[in-house]
């Protein structure tokens, strides 16, 4: 049989939409610069497994110079715990902010957050130590914030959870009001404070688009989840062709992956015909779940070279990145009517 050789790159980004900015985003986002001076420290997550694209842009602009530290969450998901390939994704993503302290968090994992909780005890301090100190916990729609502070408050005070946390985005829609996470004789407790998800208002590259989908920082209805399944099977081809192997051999069709899969898992509608959205939002799962093998989406070497030497489009501001967005797609239009 002849060797499977997986797709190179991905051959089709098409009419991917390039948006989910949604109102209680901009009302949490101006809430939160809002009450920039009544906090103090702000903790910065990002999801393990897209650790350049779940940088939110606009987090930088609005939240200062505040001092803050970077978690990349759901660590459990992007490798294998305390593998070599761990430690190398690690060192790089370190290198990708050599100014912030950085924490890799698996909510299963008591010493990972036992760390975080450690560093803000000595580092989270308001600047009157007399009073108590609020941090701001901020990051992409489903990144893990709210699990987040529910594991730190269990640490610091053992205490039971506190806020509500699911598989899709936005649970939380407000700024919550303080959790206690950490104890201090003199009173100065620490607080943490749980804000909702922001996404940003144009993802120039769609690709970056498909991994923030996949990764769940999108409602699973915003992109069509067999095009979703398509790129996770470039991605999954590219590290492990086998991790599917229960349902398919090593495939770089969608299509008749997901006819096997639908079948042997018994996906299917009226007359036995398979359910191709359904299979295709229960395979998205499995690898949400750990199952299909565990690896990160971005090219961090990649990102390094692109932070030494950045390209002036993506320096572009927010303001100019929605401009640039309106003017191509006035042009698309144009150029349809005209043909
Ligand atoms: N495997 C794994 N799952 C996690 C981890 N952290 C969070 N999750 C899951 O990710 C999902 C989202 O977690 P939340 O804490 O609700 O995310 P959030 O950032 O508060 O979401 P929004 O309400 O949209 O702002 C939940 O299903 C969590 O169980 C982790 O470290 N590992």
């Amino acid at each position: 049989m002849a060797q499977f050789v997986p797709r190179q790159t991905f051959p089709h980004y098409g009419a991917i939409p390039r948006s989910y900015f949604l109102g209680h985003h901009r009302a949490g986002l101006s809430k939160m610069k809002s009450m920039l001076s009544s906090i103090d420290y702000v903790v910065e997550c990002r999801d393990y497994r897209a650790p350049v694209t779940s940088i939110n842009p606009m987090f930088e602009e609005a939240l200062g110079k505040i001092r803050r530290l970077i978690v990349y969450t759901k660590r459990d998901l992007g490798a294998i715990p305390q593998s070599s390939a761990q430690r190398l994704i690690e060192d790089k993503m370190r290198n990708l902010d050599p100014n912030s302290p950085v924490f890799f968090n698996s909510s299963s994992s008591r010493p990972d957050v036992g760390k975080i909780i450690k560093h803000l005890r000595h580092e989270a301090q308001a600047p009157d130590k007399l009073v108590g100190c609020r941090v701001m916990v901020v990051g992409m729609p489903n990144v893990g914030k709210s699990t987040l502070i529910n594991h730190l408050r269990n640490s610091g005070v053992g205490k039971a959870k506190a806020l509500r946390t699911g598989g899709q985005p936005g649970i939380t829609r407000k700024i919550g009001t303080p959790v206690k996470i950490i104890e201090r004789e003199s009173g100065a407790h620490t607080y943490v404070l749980d804000t909702p998800g922001v996404f940003m208002p144009y993802v120039a590259d769609a690709e970056n688009m498909l991994k923030l989908a996949l990764c769940g920082c999108v409602k699973d209805a915003v992109i069509s989840p067999v095009t979703l399944v398509d790129y996770l099977l470039y991605h999954i081809n590219l590290h492990d062709a086998q991790a599917y192997q229960r349902w398919s051999e090593p495939t770089n069709e969608v299509w008749p992956l997901l006819e096997k899969f639908a079948r042997q898992t018994g996906l299917l509608g009226k007359g036995g015909v398979p359910n191709y959205d359904g299979a295709a939002i229960s395979f998205i799962q499995k690898w949400r779940a750990g199952e299909l093998g565990r690896f990160i989406l971005d090219d961090l070497d990649a990102a390094q070279r692109r932070r030494d030497d950045p390209d002036p489009v993506e320096r572009l501001s927010m303001t100019q990145a929605l401009k640039v967005e309106r003017t191509t797609r006035k042009q698309k239009i144009d150029e349809e009517i005209s043909s």
